[in-house]
């Protein structure tokens, strides 16, 4: 049968396509912008009207609006969504009593689904149209996608013509001979993740990396305000001949572009392509992914794996951090107990981008946050908030950056790591951390006093 006529006849109703799922089953929807609109809507209808319809699990990620199945009345009793992930709005889901964190290395999680994870009973993704060779686009999400559609025993796609295609290999798209049920959406907005203005604080914490960034270099800028704006901000520098060999694709890729920053033609992998696993944020961006053939999506156990991370020269990696600790473990997913996002592909891209030849892993962060009550809190403190999860580990880090300056900790003993954090933290903190240096036993007093 043609591609055509298989589409059609399997061309279901959303309300018809979500018939399939059972008490009990575990349902995938993707990550980030890809989640299922029309699907989860429609399930979530099912489940208002048939009570007995219980004991779903969820799998998602990144979440840019609230899936309609986790607004339910009794959605705690009923489901749990597990994320990947946390946006926001997850953590709000967290904490209600809805929503549970897995841990994740990113660059594993192809495996974990081809390995370790037991049921995926029904796959719902958005996808991009048909093309002429019978494939959807998997979009803005390539990341795991391929090896979670593997194990599904019902896979349904929801066409959105909103969704732009992205150009890569097999692994980025799936044809319809394997597609069980194709639902047309009603073409809705796609969710979007804009990005903030740079902040002062971002703005110095940029001016201090970007005369260590090499003309040719290849950067990945991890998720959060920080890297974003420092991407942004190297629109405006001297820096030439960019490439991108990154995790997630934000807008500031699209300001590097416009800018002229980017032709890729030093990369040793990929030569010329920007090359990323998923993107999240405005529809300018996504109309700059769309059939663009300057960028590649690629599976993420090839982006974020470390032996191709490091394949590249000056591997120039940003990313941001909640808290460090005079030792140098950084914390960037969980604030206490209380769950914020997640490890990503943090650990990757530090690893890859030190291996890398000439590379640089910077983790950035201001020096103070301010709480609800506009009261300041260093980032940088003796420990770890107990309960806090260590991101990446002490022996891995390399540059550590905040507005008050830079320090490179490879190599550095206890005290002069304490010595060298302490000198890049809020002045109104020194003395303090100066303190319980000293009571860690990580402080030489012949120096600083
Ligand atoms: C994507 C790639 O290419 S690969 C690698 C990149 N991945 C990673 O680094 C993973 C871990 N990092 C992250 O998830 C992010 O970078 C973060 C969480 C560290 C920063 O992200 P941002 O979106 O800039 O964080 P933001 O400043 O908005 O803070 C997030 C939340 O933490 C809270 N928070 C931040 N710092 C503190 C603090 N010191 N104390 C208490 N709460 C805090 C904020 O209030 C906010 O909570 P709310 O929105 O629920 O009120
Ligand atoms: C997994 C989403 C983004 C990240 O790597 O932090």
């Amino acid at each position: 049968m043609n591609n055509t006529k298989l589409y059609l006849k399997k061309r279901r109703t959303a309300r018809e396509a979500v018939a399939c799922v059972k008490s009990g089953d575990w349902v995938d929807y993707g990550f980030c912008g890809q989640m299922p609109y029309d699907l989860d809507v429609a399930l979530a209808q099912r489940m208002a009207e048939e009570p007995e319809l219980t004991d779903l699990n969820f799998r998602g990620g990144v979440a840019l609006r609230q899936p309609a199945v986790t607004a339910l009345p009794d959605a705690a009793e009923r489901i749990t969504w597990n994320s990947w992930h946390c946006s926001s709005i997850e953590r709000r889901l967290i904490e209600q009593g809805i929503a549970y964190y897995t841990p994740i290395r990113f660059s594993e999680m192809p495996r974990y689904y081809r390995e370790n994870i037991e049921r995926v009973d029904v796959a719902m993704i958005q996808v991009s149209p048909m093309d002429a060779h019978g494939f959807f686009s998997f979009s803005l999400n390539t990341t795991y996608l391929a090896a979670m559609l593997e194990r599904a025993r019902v896979i349904i796609v929801e066409v959105n013509p909103k969704m732009p295609v992205a150009f890569g290999g097999l692994g980025t798209a799936i044809h319809i001979s394997r597609v069980d049920m194709v639902v047309e959406g009603e073409g809705h907005e796609l969710d979007q993740l804009p990005a903030a203005q740079p902040t002062d604080v971002d703005v110095a914490v940029a001016e201090q990396i970007v005369p260590l960034i090499p003309n040719g270099a290849c950067l990945q800028l991890g998720i959060g305000g920080m890297p974003n704006a420092v991407g942004g901000l190297l629109a405006h520098s001297d820096l030439k001949d960019l490439g991108i060999h990154t995790e997630m694709l934000t807008d500031c890729v699209v300001d590097l572009d416009e800018a002229g920053k980017l032709t890729g033609r030093n990369k040793n992998l990929d030569r010329g392509s920007a090359v990323f696993t998923f993107a999240a944020g405005t529809r300018r961006l996504y109309d700059f992914i769309n059939h663009n053939p300057t960028l590649m999506v690629a599976p993420v156990d090839y982006v974020n794996d470390i032996d191709v991370i490091s394949t590249h020269d000056n591997l120039i990696s940003i990313n941001n951090a909640m808290e460090v600790d005079l030792f140098g473990q950084v914390s960037a997913e969980t604030m206490g107990t209380r769950h914020i996002s997640g490890a990503g592909g943090q650990q990757d891209f530090v690893l890859g981008a030190y291996r890398s030849k000439g590379g640089k892993s910077f983790i950035c962060c201001s020096s103070i946050y301010l709480d609800k009550q506009g009261r300041a809190h260093s980032r940088l403190v003796p420990t770890i908030t107990p309960g806090s999860i260590i991101t990446s580990t002490r022996t891995n880090i390399h540059y550590l950056v905040t507005e008050y300056g830079m320090v490179n900790l490879k190599g550095l003993s206890a005290w002069q790591r304490a010595e060298g954090i302490i000198s890049i933290a809020h002045p109104d903190f020194r003395e303090e951390l100066i303190a319980a240096a000293e009571q860690m036993h990580i402080w030489k007093r012949s120096n600083r006093r």
